[in-house]
This record gives C-alpha cells, sequence and structure tokens, in this order.
C-alpha cells in the first residue's frame, strides 16, 4: 500500500503497521472537538465519521422528487452515513420559466417541513443543496443550501451568492439572476461530519468565497451542491472540485443532478467526495446514475496535511498586495 509522505508518522503507525499498539494511544494531540463531540469521544480506533453524497434526476414534481431523497436517506442511513449531501434543485427541477416561482415557499413552508421530519425519522443530517426558498418579491426567489440536523431542526441556511448568467459555449443561454434574488453573507457551520462551508454551483468558479470559508471562518469540509451544465462539467467539474479540495486542505463534496430533467435540460452528474490531499475518495461508479456513494471524513488526515503544508500560516493576507511601483 502507498502512503503519501505528508501523512504524519504516526498514521502510518497507527493504519498499516503495528496492529498490536492501541491505535488510540497513537492518534494525533491535534484532533476536532467538533467530531468528538459529535461521535460522543467513541472509542473508534480511527478518528473518522461517514458521509453520503446523494445524486439524482429531479423533475418538475415535487413528490417524485421527495419520494427519490426518502430512498437515498434510506440507503444512506444503511451504509452508516451521519450526512447525506443532496443536488441544487433536490425538491425542484423548474421545466419552464416561471415554474420554480410559482412553488418558490418560505423555510417553514409544508415542503421544507417535509425534509425537516424526514431527518428526523430517520435521525441523519441532511444537506439540501438549491432549494427555492420564497424572495423579496413573486418574481424572484434564493437559491438556498439548507443544513438540517438529525432532530429535524434547521441549522443554518446559506444563499446562493454568484448567479449562472452565462452563454455557455456550444449551450444555451442561462440568465438565472432573472428569477433568483443573490444572498450576500457567507456561512459556515458546525455538524458531525466537521465545520461546514456551504456554497451552492456557480460559486464553485469563486475560489476566494471558499478561501473565506477555509481561512477566515475555519471550515474543514467544503459543500457544493450543483447541476452543473454537461458542457462546463465535461471541461471543469473535477478539476475546479480537486482544487478547491487542495488549495484549502478541506474535503470537498458535490452532490450533483445528473442527465437529463423533464426530457431536455442536460445536468453533468460525477458527484464526488474529495479528500484534503485532493484525492477521490467518492465516486459513483455510473456519472448519471441516481444513487449515493459513501466516504470517510478523517479528521487526523485534514490535521495532518494541513500540518505538514503549512498555508494558513504562510499565505499573505489581502492587505498584503499592493500594486508595483513604477
Ligand atoms: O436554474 C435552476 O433551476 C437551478 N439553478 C441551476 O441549475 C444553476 C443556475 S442556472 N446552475 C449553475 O449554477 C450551473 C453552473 C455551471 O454549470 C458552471 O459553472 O459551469
Amino acid at each position: 500500500m502507498s502512503v503519501s509522505p505528508w501523512l504524519s508518522p504516526n498514521q502510518t503507525l497507527i493504519r498499516f503497521t503495528i496492529p498490536t499498539v492501541s491505535a488510540r494511544d497513537h492518534l494525533p494531540l491535534i484532533r476536532s472537538n467538533f467530531a468528538t463531540a459529535f461521535t460522543g469521544g467513541s472509542d473508534m480506533a480511527v478518528n473518522s465519521v461517514r458521509v453520503a453524497v446523494a445524486q439524482m434526476t429531479s423533475i418538475n414534481d415535487l413528490s417524485f422528487n421527495f419520494a427519490t431523497c426518502s430512498r437515498l436517506v434510506k440507503e444512506a442511513v444503511s451504509a452508516g452515513a451521519k450526512l447525506v449531501c443532496f443536488p441544487e434543485d433536490f425538491s425542484f427541477m423548474p421545466a419552464k420559466d416561471g415554474e420554480g416561482q410559482k412553488i418558490a415557499e418560505p423555510l417553514d413552508g409544508p415542503i421544507m417541513n417535509q425534509y425537516c421530519s424526514l431527518a428526523r425519522e430517520s435521525s441523519i443530517w441532511l444537506s439540501l443543496g438549491g432549494f427555492q426558498e420564497k424572495g423579496p418579491d413573486d418574481e424572484h426567489f434564493y437559491n438556498t443550501h439548507v443544513i438540517v440536523d438529525d432532530s429535524g431542526t434547521i441549522r443554518s441556511t446559506y444563499r446562493k451568492i454568484h448567479l449562472f448568467d452565462v452563454d455557455v459555449p456550444g449551450g444555451r443561454v442561462y440568465k438565472e439572476s432573472s428569477y433568483t434574488k443573490a444572498g450576500e453573507d457567507i456561512v459556515a457551520v458546525d455538524s458531525p461530519i466537521g465545520r461546514l462551508g456551504l456554497t451552492v454551483c456557480y460559486d464553485l468558479r469563486f475560489p476566494e468565497l471558499y478561501q473565506q470559508l477555509r481561512f477566515q471562518h475555519n471550515s474543514q469540509v467544503l459543500l457544493v451542491p450543483s447541476a452543473f451544465t454537461k458542457e462546463t462539467g465535461e471541461a471543469h467539474w473535477e478539476i475546479l472540485l480537486r482544487s478547491r479540495a487542495i488549495e484549502n486542505q478541506c474535503y470537498v463534496i458535490a452532490a450533483a443532478q445528473a442527465g437529463k430533467a423533464n426530457g431536455k435540460r442536460e445536468s453533468y452528474g460525477d458527484s464526488l467526495i474529495i479528500d484534503p490531499w485532493g484525492k477521490i475518495v467518492g465516486r459513483l461508479s455510473d456519472r448519471l446514475a441516481t444513487g449515493i456513494t459513501v466516504a470517510d471524513i478523517d479528521f487526523d488526515l485534514i490535521e495532518s496535511v494541513r500540518s505538514r503544508l503549512p498555508i494558513a500560516q504562510q499565505r499573505k493576507p489581502f492587505d498584503f498586495w499592493k500594486p508595483a511601483s513604477m
């Protein structure tokens, strides 16, 4: 088995070499308080918690999509996951202009209540990316990423900041701002799988948001629920996601819409879980399948990557940069 030279010697010992010595004695001193708190400081040898990423093809039918999500939640629970991540538009994928505005609801409305009940009944946390949250007027909703805990309580909400107003090369023209009101707040929140940095889809192209989430808000896991286009996904999806993981030394979890929704709009799929070294640790074998895959968030790996490559200490703050004098 090959071991990265960046891993601490302790990790090598724990995992591969001396099974007779209590693994607990070798755990690095630096560990995540959140992880320990949420797992009840269990006797597990490895300091890790399981997460699931879900992939689906949502359509313009709320109950059809809820049935899919319920089934995937059951699979995630059976696989031992403490949190499951759903893609942008999980609850509703509009088929034509105006449909999203029509079904948009406040976060205490019946749609989100149904998902909160699902979390409570299944005792699992949910990351619900891209919910059509009722906006400031009838023409615009917020594209909101909602974190629900295992008692069914909303813990945190993030409204997508960067809206997809793009003429996709080889694709169609998107103007998300014509029906969406952009958010303005950066949001990070603690969970059983570590401190989450919340983003949505097109945000992925704006690395400064992720740097804020890591270096100002101490995120350990960056969530990127998405409905990427087929054309841009082929060119950029994996590279951008792995870059965010490597440069911020965080896990990146990207739940994706996959395939043709409502018989037309095609999403790229390829839901991924990436570790802080940039390695892909979770991926559905079929890029377009509906299903889940799981991986273990390893808090010791986060700490060892960060201590061996101490970019948090070496980076220059924004006010360091000055224009060159001529
Ligand atoms: O409009 C909706 O119904 C829901 N929203 C989306 O699907 C959003 C905005 S259109 N899609 C993206 O942000 C794709 C980004 C992308 O593909 C890229 O950055 O290359």
